[in-house]
């Protein structure tokens, strides 16, 4: 399930040594590999239109299939040849606050993972990140608390680089080639936790309602059965 797993509220809960929260009883709407699929299938074109993105970074573990699954329907263009975009991971954990909406929105995000700069190629002279258009992940934006510190992160990152640019013309074009969006499979429709910043694009495949997404790659049981069960996924009018 998701945004943010119910065993990673239990985990939290262990971490800070406080009772877990009363389950959740959200409408759980099921999701096949499939619906996955045809979701950012039916986005792409619109992404690579208005952003054509050169590198994505993955937001883990949820993020790593779509950017996977992204990546067969972006493609960049360099000497006539199509090309794969690069996917980079980070590895970020939320610690959810166990109470209402106004803790939830001090959630705090712990790096587990982060670029590997050195892997970034051609732009590697620029510190990795300059003049490239940067595509974040992510399967589901939920308070956008992952998304926000994502974003901030990563501009922090930029803002380095272009620090060790001494010259000042060229550190003002890369300053404007570098762009940063955002991807979502799905977009909670719930107040957030942050603005996603000015100059940032935003494509979610799918709005929805506050339900509890079922992601396949979470299914422990028999992943057939959790397709078959997609027909008793609530109606979106009765959400
Ligand atoms: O919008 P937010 O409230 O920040 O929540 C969204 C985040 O929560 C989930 O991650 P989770 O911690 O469940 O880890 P996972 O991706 O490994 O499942 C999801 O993958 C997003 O990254």
């Amino acid at each position: 399930m998701s945004g943010r797993g119910q065993n990673t509220v239990y985990a939290a809960a262990r971490a800070r040594r406080r009772p877990p929260p009363a389950p959740i009883s959200r409408p759980r709407v099921r999701l096949s590999y499939n619906d996955i699929h045809k979701a950012i299938q039916a986005s792409a074109p619109k992404i690579i239109k208005d952003f054509a993105p050169d590198l994505f970074i993955a937001i883990g573990g949820g993020g790593f299939i779509p950017a996977r699954i992204l990546r067969t329907f972006c493609k960049t263009t360099e000497d006539g040849k199509k090309r794969n975009i690069p996917i980079q991971a980070v590895g970020l954990t939320l610690y959810e606050s166990l109470g209402g909406i106004e803790e939830q929105i001090g959630s705090e995000v712990v790096r587990v993972q982060w670029i590997d700069f050195s892997t970034l190629g051609s732009k590697l002279k620029h510190g990795g990140l300059l003049g490239r258009r940067i595509l974040v992940v992510d399967e589901v934006d939920d308070t956008r608390t992952t998304l926000v510190y994502t974003i901030r992160e990563l501009q922090k990152d930029i803002n380095k680089q272009l620090a060790l640019v001494t010259d000042e013309a060229e550190r003002e074009r890369l300053r404007e080639a570098t762009k940063l969006a955002i991807f979502v499979v799905h977009n909670k429709l719930k107040p957030k936790a942050g603005e996603v910043p000015e100059g940032v694009q935003y494509f979610s495949a799918v709005d929805t309602p506050d339900v509890w997404l079922a992601y396949p790659w979470e299914c422990e049981d028999d992943i057939d059965e959790h397709d078959a069960l997609r027909v008793n996924n609530p109606k979106v009018e009765d959400l």
